[in-house]
């Protein structure tokens, strides 16, 4: 089976996008794993599907899957591309529009500069929420992790963070921690891990271990999550310019019961076709 797709980072934070409304073809954990294997299959983090809506006034659905095969609630830097990618596919003339994901609606809006903003809708800070096995909803909590305490806080985006402050994005420990952080005991779901340095009120420096693919280039949920932590701390002021190894994010919230606006790149690198080996024909 010839499967069709198309090759799209966000700050180089990369995507297999695969039209599902032309193509019938929505991936299972394995064929997930195998497309998204840099060695055998094309490779990238995450594998994102473009599906006709099923709820009334909205444009499309949105399925992520991260490189391990686990379908997600939300991915930004792929919502960026997302856009982008019905645009040049012509499944769309209008600049914003309104995407259903399996955390709830986003809208991201394709700007004149070429740029894309996209509402993420609003934060949310329970424990329960996030999920986080956890009696309390403060700003910052201790985590155990192996032999360090790390004061973290919880954001979901639709999908978990947990954010942390470091001294200096180069040394910190996100290798040794990141997959511990993920892993960690008290999320059911696990979680991504986000350890950002303060740059100023209206900068910071971040690396993600993403959940369900490793440290990658750049988070966009992972920022939004990040600037909002910041600004929960009152070490933030919105809007926050994030700069992360893929480049850099601007992320805008002003507050409590409003939504975190997110604005960077997104880019197409190539159109391809692969062969499903036959063992993961479907
Ligand atoms: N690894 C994330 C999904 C992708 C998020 C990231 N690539 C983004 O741009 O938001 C998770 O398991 O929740």
């Amino acid at each position: 089976m010839k499967i069709r797709f198309t090759k799209m980072h966000g700050l180089g934070n990369d995507f297999v996008v695969l039209d599902a409304i032309h193509q019938s073809f929505v991936p299972t954990p394995a064929q997930a794993r195998f497309l998204a294997d840099r060695h055998f299959g094309v490779g990238c983090d995450q594998i994102l599907i473009v599906e006709e809506p099923s709820q009334a006034g909205t444009d499309f659905r949105y399925r992520i899957f991260n490189a391990d095969g686990g379908e997600v609630e939300q991915c930004g830097n792929g919502a960026r591309c997302f856009v982008r990618f019905v645009h040049d596919h012509g499944l769309t003339d209008k600049p914003e529009i309104r995407v259903e994901t399996r955390s709830g609606i986003i809208s991201p809006r394709l700007e004149a500069s070429g740029e894309v903003t996209v509402d993420m809708g609003e934060p949310r800070f329970a424990a329960a929420d996030i999920p986080f096995d956890s009696d309390s909803d403060a700003v910052i909590q201790p985590l155990q992790v192996d032999d360090a305490i790390f004061d973290i806080s919880v954001v979901s985006m639709g999908n978990p963070h947990a954010v942390q402050v470091v001294d200096d994005v180069g040394t910190a420990p996100v290798g040794r921690y990141g997959p511990l952080i993920e892993n960690h005991r008290r999320f059911p779901r696990r979680v991504n891990a986000g350890f950002m340095q303060i740059v100023d009120r209206h900068a910071i420096r971040l690396r993600v271990h993403e959940r369900g693919a490793g440290e990658t280039l750049a988070c966009g949920t992972g920022a939004c999550a990040a600037a909002v932590a910041g600004i929960r701390r009152g070490l933030l002021d919105s809007p926050v310019r994030v700069a992360t190894r893929g480049g850099e994010l601007t992320i805008a919230w002003a507050g409590y019961g409003q939504p975190v606006l997110m604005t960077g790149p997104a880019v197409r690198v190539f159109e391809g076709e692969i062969d499903l080996p036959s063992q993961l024909e479907p």
